[in-house]
């Protein structure tokens, strides 16, 4: 059975849905007391100071169903406080990053909010949207840098995570869709608010976001979407490896100080995010990691010869 069948046939059992509200923001009492246990996110150490974290709904290409959407922002916000990660890598298990929302669990819940009258659906409506966002959201305001590296088909929301991420990599069979306009209502959980920042092209976000038309791995290469292209797989996430542990090798103070500031200055204007980045620097700068560094370059040493204090 299609689909597309399957998604509408669920839709009229809508009153089972009714009271089901999307949680995005779940307590930790839930997740027990393992650390980065979660059922549709593999988490493993890729390197020293280095987080390889996976969609794992492999079966169901990373359709983002209500577990993932809430722990994304569980895992990110774990990500953000260990002091033992420095940098990220987010891929997905399987034969494709992933296939945007997941149509049978989410569609729904999404259209049919409870409430008693229009107001109240529409007030749960904006909370289960406004909790959405904040499961990509959650990669921004983590301070280490999030690589995300992607293979076969990024989907819809897929579009809206990886627009959160700070570096973009992809094989050469991987193809983007703001699949949203096709499924009958505008993207609202990032794309149309970061892609344009990232590709610089109003025309061509435009184009994509009006179309749905799909986007291969070398139209995303040449207009900025991604920074690389990889054969395969295998080599895309070994480049994406080494470019995490690169990263994670440098002083944490330094690098999660620039995401910061590269997060406002893209929010601010020039002369705003030059005082921001003033009064940040006036207590950075007195780290112990300038010295370190300094020293380090002075004597052609790599920072991976250094040893930094865990931020
Ligand atoms: C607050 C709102 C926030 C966000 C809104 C976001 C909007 C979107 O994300 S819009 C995008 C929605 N996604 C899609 O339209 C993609 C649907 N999938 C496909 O078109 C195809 O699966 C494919 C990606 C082209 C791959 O095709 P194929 O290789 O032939 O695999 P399939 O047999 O179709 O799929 C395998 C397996 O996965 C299930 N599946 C695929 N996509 C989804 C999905 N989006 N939701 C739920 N399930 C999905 C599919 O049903 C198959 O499962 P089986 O159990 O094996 O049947």
């Amino acid at each position: 059975m299609s689909l597309l069948r399957r998604v509408l046939q669920k839709h009229q059992s809508i009153p089972s849905l009714l009271g089901l509200q999307l949680r995005m923001m779940a307590s930790d009492a839930e997740k027990g007391s393992s650390s980065y246990a979660y059922s549709t996110l593999k988490v493993s150490q890729a390197s020293d100071k280095v987080l390889h974290v996976e969609l794992n709904r492999p079966e169901k290409l990373n359709a983002m169903n209500l577990a993932l959407w809430r722990e994304m922002v569980e895992c990110f916000n774990e990500i953000a406080g260990d002091s033992e990660c420095n940098a990220v890598v987010l891929s997905g298990a399987g034969k494709a990053f992933t296939a945007g929302i997941d149509l049978m669990e989410l569609g729904g819940a999404l259209l049919q909010p409870p409430g008693d009258d229009v107001a109240r659906r529409a007030w749960n409506l904006r909370k289960n949207i406004v909790g959405a966002q904040e499961s990509f959201t959650v990669i921004e305001k983590c301070s280490k840098p999030v690589i995300a590296a992607i293979h076969g088909p990024c989907i819809g929301a897929g579009v809206d995570m990886i627009s959160a991420c700070d570096i973009r990599y992809c094989t050469q069979d991987a193809w983007f869709q703001v699949k949203e306009v096709d499924m009958g209502l505008a993207a609202d959980v990032g794309t149309l608010q970061r892609l344009p920042k990232i590709i610089g092209n109003q025309s061509l976000v435009n184009e994509l976001c009006f179309t749905s038309r799909k986007m291969m791995s070398d139209e995303a290469k040449n207009c900025g979407l991604v920074g690389r292209v990889f054969p395969d797989k295998e080599s895309m996430l070994q480049g994406a490896f080494d470019l995490a542990s690169d990263i994670a090798s440098k002083s944490p103070v330094a690098v999660q100080s620039t995401k910061i500031n590269l997060v406002y200055s893209r929010n601010h204007s020039v002369s705003e995010s030059l005082q921001y980045v003033a009064t940040w620097n006036m207590s950075m700068l007195q780290t112990d990691d300038i010295l370190k560094s300094v020293q380090a370059a002075m004597e052609k040493k790599k920072t991976k010869d250094v040893t930094f204090s865990k931020l």
